[in-house]
């Protein structure tokens, strides 16, 4: 069971202070959205207004075409799973499952046989007579999910559901819920702060700031042409200075950039730290000096301080066979389609 999602100018405000600003969002029948952003800018509360625990101030959502935006949470055709999952301790891995099912009043052999097939999906149906207690934090996560997914939403919504889990854990699940989505078909909107999480799981992220949407798309785009300055830091490591375009073509402390183009004005150039490399490029940092250099297995890590930008600290992720050291010159460049452009006070 699937369907799709539309959220249609939503702003909320909890007595003076304004938690969403008119997000819009359409989101596809099956799609993996994630919301991702920092503490505090609404994805839990844009969340909530899609489960029905939050009445917009204003705006609409649709689900699959119809107006629920004053419809009850037990009335839409979605489910939320919290990232405190918390299972009944007495009750066997299949009651747990099967819990949503009995309050909805199916029958005994017809719950157990979806509580099955879920607990078969995740991988645990083994333990279905099992209680809960023996289970470790990615087996209970497992059974949340099963339980979240036998009542067979439309929209399943996740908050934070990989944030008690440990690193390792955390990106083994995110594997896992992104195939069992695929598996189920269900519509998925999962909020979480890490920017890792949203680009192993999502088709889709949609960043948020300040109860804003600041971009919107497969994560290859946004980590790599992000819409806005914001995103582009949320997104990963960015080397950011200053530029200035004349309309025409952007100077910096380095000399002029071809190919970029800008309305005239104080600007901010940003390149990810992978795009640099040492030798020529169109355009060249020049000469500096190693402030900082580690190896990391995949990459070496520089910092470089610019001769001509004395002010400023460039990293550099060079390929593991570069291992330049400490007080060293080099001399960094990149080539222009590397770099993005955003007015200054963005
Ligand atoms: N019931 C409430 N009453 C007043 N303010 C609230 C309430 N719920 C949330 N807020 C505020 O609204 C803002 C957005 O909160 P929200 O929980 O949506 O953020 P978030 O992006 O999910 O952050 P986090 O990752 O920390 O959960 C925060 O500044 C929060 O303090």
């Amino acid at each position: 069971m699937t369907a799709p999602v539309s959220i249609k100018s939503v702003s909320h405000s909890f007595g003076d202070f304004q938690a969403l600003t008119d997000v819009s969002l359409e989101i596809g029948s099956g799609e993996y959205v994630t919301l991702l952003g920092p503490s505090g800018c609404g994805k839990t509360t844009l969340l909530s207004v899609l489960g029905g625990f939050i009445d917009p101030t204003t705006g609409e959502v649709l689900i699959d075409g119809r107006d629920m935006t004053r419809v009850a949470p037990a009335k839409r055709p979605t489910t939320t799973m919290f990232q405190d999952y918390a299972l009944f301790p007495h009750m066997s891995l299949r009651d747990n499952v099967a819990f949503g099912l009995r309050m909805a009043g199916m029958g005994r052999a017809a719950r157990y046989a979806v509580a099955h097939e879920m607990l078969d999906l995740v991988g645990l149906e083994h333990a279905a007579a099992t209680r809960p207690h023996a289970l470790s934090g990615g087996q209970r996560q497992r059974v949340a999910l099963a339980r979240a997914l036998a009542v067979k939403p439309d929209v399943l919504l996740l908050d934070e559901p990989l944030g008690a889990l440990d690193l390792k854990l955390r990106r083994a699940m995110q594997d896992e819920l992104k195939s069992i989505q695929r598996r189920v078909g269900t519509t998925f909107v999962h909020v979480t702060h890490d920017q890792e999480e949203a680009m192993a799981i999502a088709d889709r992220i949609v960043v948020m700031n300040a109860g804003r949407i600041e971009d919107e798309g497969p994560p290859a785009r946004i980590y790599r042409a992000p819409a806005t300055l914001f995103a582009a830091d949320f997104m990963g490591e960015m080397n950011h200075f200053p530029a200035r375009s004349d309309g025409a073509s952007v100077t910096t402390a380095f000399g002029a950039l071809p190919g970029l183009q800008m309305a005239p004005g104080e600007a901010v150039l940003c390149i990810r730290p992978e795009a640099m490399r040492t030798g020529d490029g169109a355009l060249s940092f020049g000469p500096g000096k190693v402030a900082a250099s580690a190896f990391f297995g995949t990459h070496t890590r520089v910092q470089v301080v610019p001769e001509a930008a004395p002010d400023l600290v460039l990293t550099a992720h060079l390929p593991p066979s570069e291992m330049p050291e400490a007080g060293n010159r080099l001399t960094l460049s990149a080539d222009a389609s590397a770099f993005s452009l955003f007015p200054a006070g963005d």
